[in-house]
Parts: C-alpha cells; structure tokens; sequence
C-alpha cells in the first residue's frame, strides 16, 4: 500500500476545520503531515557538557551500528545547544517476502520511522513460530483492524511497510494475558524506510532528544539569569529544564501542570535544577487578582497579579503537528473546537500574570488556524495591553494571515509548516510560536 496523503482519510469534515482561510495550503499540509522529519534533533544541556563533546559521543555510537556509512552529526551556527544528526543516504529498502511479519499501530509505526526500536505495548501481532533474533519484516496498521495478538498474516491493502527489525521477544512474552504487560524492546529496527537512523533514544542528563521548534520556542522566551519565569503547562517539563538552563539555573522557574501523573512523572527528571518549583495546579485559575505579593503568595499558585517576569503558554492542543501522522488519533470536528476555549482561558490568566514590560509566549504544536493565528487576533483584540513582538530567533516561515491578521503581524509569528525551512534546510514537526510584550 502507498503511504496515506492525509492523516484524515476519508473524514472532510475534520479536514475542512484545520484551515478556514487558507484553504489553499490545505492539501499540501495533509500530505506534508504524513511524511517524516529526517534529521534528528538532540538539545545539548549546556551546563553539564557541550555540543562538541556530545557530538563525539553520538558520532562514536554511529559508527559503531553503520560504519563507513554513518550519517552526518553536526552543530547549528545559531542555536548553540542543538546537535543535528542526517538521514542515511541510501535506505531504500523493501519487505523481504521470505520474513516473517509484526504488525505495529500507526503511532508506534510513526516512532519506527523517526528512528525508534518496538517497545513491547506496540506489538500489536507476530506470526506463530517467529523465534528471537529472527529478522522480521514490520508493517503498521492503518485500518486500527488488525487484532492484538493475532498469529497469522495479516492479510490487509490498509498496512504499510515501515522497516525490517530483529526480534528479542517472542509471542508469549507478548501476548501472556498475566497482569504484569511486558516491557522493554520486543524488536529491535536494523532499519526504516524514512532512512532515520535507528538510535533509539539517546537521552540522558546531558542531551535530551527534542524536536527543533520546542527548542527554538524556549529560546524565542529568552529567559533571563534571576528572573522569575511560569511554565504554565509545563508537563513533561522538557522546556521547563530547558529555561531553567538558559537561566543558569539561577532564579525562579515555575512549572505548573493539572495532571497530576504527569507532575509526578517529571518532578525526578526537574529535582537537579535549583531554580524550578513544580505544583499540580490548574492554570486557568493561576492568578488571584486580589493577593499582594509576598514571600509566601509568591511560592504558591494562584499567583498576584503581575508577578511574572517572563510566561511561556506551550498549551494543550490538537497536536496535529506531529510528524509524521500516518492516522489521526482525532476522529471528530468536535474535538478540534474543543482546544481554542481553555487556551483563551489560559491565555487570559497569562495577561493577568505578566508584569509590565513582561515578555509572553504562546505556543502549539499543532496547525489548525484556531489554536494558532485566530488566538493572536483574539488576544490582540481582547488585551490592548499585549504588542507583538518578532518571534526571534527564527527557523520557520510566518503565521498565516487572516482578515483580522494582517500579514506586518503575522510576519512576525513562527510557524513551522511545510515549505517552511529553517536556516539549515531541514524540515521539523508542525509547530506555532507568538510572542507578545505587556506595554508598560
Ligand atoms: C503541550 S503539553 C506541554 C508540554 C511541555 N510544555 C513540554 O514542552 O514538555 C500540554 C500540557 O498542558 C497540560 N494542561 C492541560 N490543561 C491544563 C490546565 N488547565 N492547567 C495546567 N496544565 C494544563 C497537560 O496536562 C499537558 O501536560
């Protein structure tokens, strides 16, 4: 089968609320959405380590897996915490018909192509008899039909074939209906069709594998040594480390989250940095307008008004601007109109919680016109306090204009989208950044 050139076959009706106004860049934003970003982006914690020394590392672990042909690891000239690591130049690989085949879903066939190995949970069917350390041809599942734990061939038109892997586990460890679910590497990729190399994930306290836009987002805030920053919706908390190190880790990072797991999940990776306090809280009650600002209302949320130097919103959104979408998890309009109403919501909170002179950014990774250019004109329009500011450092292209956007304001907006390179020529996931300043 073909690769699908729209996450959202057969569903207009869900098509047609991604871009109102520009309905023209549509088609071309769907096919886009399903094709994978071929470089890899690590962001280097630069207070550990530097991207030189990390480099070594990530070239050394290359070689080792692909020899001569290892691809290329580099640095970019503008953005000095960010390595990049190339595509293989010739993957141009097919299913092999005398292999056997796993069967993974469409979000876990989307890591394989971003250069994952088979966890265990994405193993959706193995064929009966497949041994460990056979080499196996993987395809996933487009058609959400295939049954989970499955043992013959998956006869469908709807699967496509994603790479070829060797197997560590075999079907009854996979499939051993106890109440302990297997974990760990059920497969491990030897490659992928999308030529991503197969590192799995290399994070540690010094790198973090992140895509470029989020790392651009947080350097777009400019936090400031000493300042006081709120990360409103900072779960897992990759940009709050990544302000916090910016900083020098020195002055006041606040991570809010609602969820409460998802706190708890990143309060071990957050509890080196001196400067971040986290609370399960939720932000679109964060500030109390009639609190004065004291030692103990500073600690705590909600929050007096004013009290920040610095807010990043990276709000809860469809997140249609991961790459690449082989099937969207969205099945329903509904649930894209849902997201608008709580990031104006938070965005509100935000204005009250900003100081004069403060700096705001709002970000999504996704690319409906709703939660991304269609915010900006609502809060342009709603807080004659806010001026947009450009959106530097910039790697995407500008926001989309609307009527109510005209293009000198949406030029200064960042969105990563198709055809829109960055400095080094590479394509990204789908991402939006505005950056507003509270007039004095
Ligand atoms: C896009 S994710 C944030 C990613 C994070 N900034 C990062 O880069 O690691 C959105 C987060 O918003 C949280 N969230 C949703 N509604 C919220 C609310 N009302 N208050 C605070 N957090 C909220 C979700 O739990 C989720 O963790």
């Amino acid at each position: 089968m073909r690769y699908p050139k729209s996450p959202f076959v057969g569903n207009p009706g869900l098509e047609g609320e991604i871009l109102k106004v520009n309905t023209a860049g549509l088609a071309p934003l769907l096919e886009w959405l399903c094709l994978t970003p071929r470089v890899t982006t690590y962001r280097v914690n630069t207070r550990r380590t530097c991207v030189e020394e990390c480099k070594r590392t990530v070239v050394d672990k290359l070689a080792a897996i692909y020899g001569q042909k290892a691809p290329k690891v580099y640095a970019l000239s503008r953005l000095t915490d960010v390595l990049c690591i190339d595509p293989l130049d010739d993957e141009n690989i097919r299913p092999d018909p005398g292999l056997r085949e796993v069967i993974v879903d469409t979000t876990c066939g989307a890591a394989l192509l971003r250069g994952a190995h088979i966890y265990a949970p994405g193993v959706l069917a193995m064929e009966s008899n497949t041994q460990v350390n056979e080499m196996v041809n993987v395809f996933a599942d487009l058609s959400g039909k295939c049954k989970r734990g499955s043992t013959a061939r998956y006869d469908s038109s709807q699967k496509i074939f994603v790479g070829q892997g060797r197997t560590l586990m075999q079907r009854y460890q996979l499939f051993n209906n106890s109440d302990k679910p297997a974990t760990g590497v059920a497969v491990e990729m030897q490659s992928n069709v999308s030529g991503v190399p197969v590192l799995g994930d290399l994070s540690n306290s010094d790198i973090l594998l992140q895509n470029l836009p989020s790392i651009v987002c947080v350097h777009v805030l400019a936090p400031q040594p000493g300042e006081r920053v709120l990360d409103m919706c900072a779960a897992p908390g990759n940009k709050t480390s990544h302000i916090a190190e910016i900083m020098n880790d020195v002055g006041s990072v606040v991570a809010l989250d609602s969820s409460a797991s998802r706190v708890r999940n990143m309060r071990p990776r957050l509890c080196s940095y001196q400067s971040i306090t986290t609370h399960v809280f939720d932000s679109t009650k964060a500030a109390a307008a009639d609190l004065l600002p004291t030692p103990s209302t500073l600690s705590d949320p909600p929050f007096p008004r004013a009290s920040f130097d610095r807010i990043l919103l990276d709000a809860p959104c469809s997140g249609l601007g991961n790459r690449p979408q082989l099937s969207s998890n969205i099945k329903r309009p509904k649930i894209l109109q849902s997201y608008p109403h709580v990031q104006r919501r938070l965005f509100a909170q935000a204005v009250e919680l900003l100081r004069p002179d403060g700096i705001l950014v709002y970000s999504t990774c996704t690319v409906t016109e709703a939660e991304c250019e269609c915010i900006v004109a609502w809060a342009l329009k709603k807080f004659p306090e806010l001026r947009l500011v450009d959106a530097t450092p910039r790697w995407g292209g500008s926001g989309l204009s609307l009527p109510d956007l005209d293009v000198s304001k949406s030029r200064l907006l960042q969105r990563f989208g198709p055809g829109t390179f960055d400095g080094d020529g590479f394509e990204t996931v789908g991402f939006f950044i505005a950056k507003f300043q509270k007039v004095a």
